[in-house]
Order: structure tokens, then sequence, then C-alpha cells
């Protein structure tokens, strides 16, 4: 079964030529990318959809959320918006209401969240434990995610739970908490930072985990400058995320870790892609992460909604495009990239044809997955010149209609 779509006006495909084609058309065939190109050339297909004159992207790839959670931290937001600051603590609130939720309600919540992403364009998602924070808990948290979402990480070093002793919790964080999420997961990440786990304890998690054979990647900086970042560059983490307190060495680090990449093939030695986080650092009113500077500098970013219910409720990636275009001073190309192809990149999944046994997604070409994302727009610009707007028309997530 094949679809056409055509009459598109602005086909951003985000590819390794950063193709953007006006009057252009894309054939779908099962999940895959059959065919794109001028509308006038396009191939007969079973099917065709005209997209009226509006713009299509990939959908976005969100590459950082925590989306398995129970209860409500309203108050915290508000005591925030009265002038109080953010502190990891608050991830207690949400594990004590996670533990008491039935699997019923923990599924059924993370399912509602993953289907508001979908509606807004996004196809590709990663998410988190993290409020489980026991080896019961973290394990049935993984194994929810892992039947709602694209990538789970393992999130058990997010906060050492009250009254319990830091490095113990880190053994059992790197050892049996380790083994029992293991089935479920192809990552891990630590939040290293002051409040949550030091260097050296995040350094043993992430030592464990890729000895596991886990990808790994760090919550860092976040608060202030810190560890985090050097020790994902150190440790080849697949990315850093936050990244808003970074010292010039921070920077050049990052930029240092991608000198063995080709942007130009997407081909060589892949380094630490730097994830902003926009919705999250106004949501706890922090500087925004730097990263007009981190892409100047050659690193390669990605943007994430980071949803979650303390620093970020929201999952809207389109929210987070805008502010990197208006706020960060991105181009509306950089940042459709960053929320598309970085966030691919960031999840190593940005790479992959016909017969690789694995799809690209976060871009379109021939024999990537069909993730397709129609704006009620004429072109991408529209996301940053209407902020705000449900621009969301149409979406395809592996060539099924998801909106
Ligand atoms: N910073 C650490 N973890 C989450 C927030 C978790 C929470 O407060 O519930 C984040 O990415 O912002
Ligand atoms: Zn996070």
């Amino acid at each position: 079964m094949s679809t056409l779509i055509t009459n598109i006006a602005e086909l951003m495909t985000q590819d390794l030529e950063h193709r953007v084609l006006k009057n252009a058309a894309v054939v779908i065939e099962g999940e895959r990318i059959a065919w794109l190109g001028s509308a006038e050339d396009a191939p007969a297909a079973d099917d065709a959809v005209d997209a009226g004159g509006r713009a299509v992207l990939p959908g976005w790839v969100d590459s950082h959320t925590h989306l398995v959670f129970a209860g409500d931290r309203t108050a915290e937001f508000e005591a925030r918006m009265a002038g109080e600051s953010y502190s990891a603590g608050g991830i207690a609130v949400t594990m004590d209401a996670t533990r008491r939720a039935s699997d019923f309600d923990l599924t059924r919540l993370a399912m509602a969240r993953v289907s508001e992403a979908v509606s807004q364009g996004t196809t590709y998602l990663e998410t988190k434990t993290g409020y489980g924070l026991d080896i019961e808990h973290e394990a049935r948290s993984a194994r929810i995610a892992s039947t709602v979402v694209d990538e789970v990480t393992y999130l058990g070093a997010h906060l050492v739970p009250l009254g319990t002793d830091a490095d113990a919790y880190t053994d059992l964080v790197c050892g049996p908490m380790l083994d029992a999420v293991r089935p479920y997961v192809r990552w891990a990440d630590v939040f290293c930072e002051e409040g949550a786990f030091t260097a050296e304890q995040s350094r043993r998690v992430l030592e464990a985990c890729r000895a596991a054979g886990l990808g790994i990647r760090v919550h860092g900086n976040q608060l202030g400058e810190g560890p985090g970042v050097q020790l994902a560059v150190e440790l080849g983490a697949a990315s850093v995320d936050h990244v808003n307190y970074l010292s010039s060495r921070d920077v050049a680090v990052l930029a240092e870790s991608w000198s063995g990449w080709s942007p130009d093939t997407g081909s060589g030695s892949r380094g630490t892609v730097a994830t902003c986080l926009p919705a999250c650092d106004l949501s706890t009113r922090q500087p925004l992460a730097p990263g007009r500077e981190l892409l100047d500098a050659g690193v390669q970013v990605a943007l994430a909604s980071n949803c979650n219910p303390g620093t970020s409720y929201t999952s809207s990636m389109a929210f987070n495009v805008a502010t990197a275009v208006l706020q960060m001073r991105l181009s509306v190309h950089e940042a459709v990239r960053a929320a598309t192809y970085g966030g691919a990149l960031a999840l190593h999944r940005e790479a992959g044809h016909d017969a690789d046994g694995v799809r690209a997604v976060g871009s379109l070409a021939v024999g990537h997955r069909a993730d397709l994302h129609m704006l009620n727009a004429p072109s991408a610009t529209h996301l940053a010149y209407r902020p705000g707007m449900p621009l969301t028309y149409a979406v395809w997530r592996a060539g099924v209609r998801a909106r």
C-alpha cells in the first residue's frame, strides 16, 4: 500500500544536504519513505493526499522526557513562580505518588502523555525511569515505559531517596537495580548535580551501565557549572542534557568530541550531543542554554521537551522550537533540525536505510522511517512566526496516519 502526499509548499527534509524543496511530494510505502522530490515528477501511488500548499517536515524526535509518573506538582510550580528556586528535592514528591499508583494507572497516564505528544507532531520518543527509586518500582517503570515509547532510559540515579546513604544507594543503582531494569532499557542516565549525584557517584553509575551494554547520557550543568559535561564527553555519552551553565572549557570539550565526525556524510565517530531544554529553562527560570554558542563552536545540538511534572510539564516540541528561535537565536532551520535530526543523533537513530535493519528517524530521505509532520501553514517559519498556535495538521508515524 503506497500513499502519495502532493502539493507540499515546503518540504524541509533535514537530510544530510539540508534540502528544502518547494512544490514537493512524498511517497510513503508501508513504514518507509519510498520517494520524494518535485511534485511534477511524482510517481503514481495507491492513494493520494493533497497537502493543499502546506509545509511538511520530519516528525519531532523528543530525546528527553520523563513520562512515567503519577501525582501533581502544581503547588511547587506556583511557589517557584512566586520566587522559590528549583531543587532536586521535588522528585521525591513524584516518587511517592508514582510508587502508590497501580500498574494500570501508571500505564494509562504515560499513554495519555504519549498521545498528547503525537498529536502535536512527535513521532519518536525517549522516556526515562527515575520516579521509582527502588528495585521494584524502577523495574516497573522501565517495563511500562517499554510498552509506550520507542527508547527507554534507566534513571535510577535521579535522586538519593531520603534516609538512604548516597554511596549505598549508588551501589544499588549499579548492581541489583540495574539487573532488574536491564531487559527493558537501551540507555542509562544520571542526574549529575549538586543535591543529586556527585561526579564520583555519577562516574560509577555510568561505567556500570556502560559495562552492562547500555548507551549512556547525562543530566548536567542544569543548576550551576559542574562536572557533568566533561564527564559525559570523557565517558563517550551520547548526549549531555540541560547544559545551562557552561564554561568555555565545557564548550571546547563538546566541540572537540565532534572532530572525528562529518556532518556532510553523517559518518565517523559521533561525539556528545548537547541537548537544550528551553521549556524547562523557562519553567525553572534558569538562563537559557547557550544554543547559539554551541552551534557556532561546532557542537551538534538537540532540542527536547524534558516533559516531566517538576521542571517542564509540556511535551510541545513546537514551543521549544519557537523559543529556540525567538530567544536562543537559532534560525528556524537550525531549530527544526535540532528537534528532529539532532534528537535522532542523540539517540543514535539518525542513520539506517532499507538494508540496515533499522530505519533512520528525524530526517526525510528514501528508506528512512516515514515519520512526517504536516503543518497548517505554508512554511516551517510559521512555527516561530505564530508561536503558541496549533499548527499540527497531520502526522504519519512509521507510515501510519496518527493524526
Ligand atoms: N533535572 C532532573 N530531572 C528532571 C526534573 C525532575 C523533577 O523535578 O521531577 C529534569 O530533567 O529537569
Ligand atoms: Zn530530565
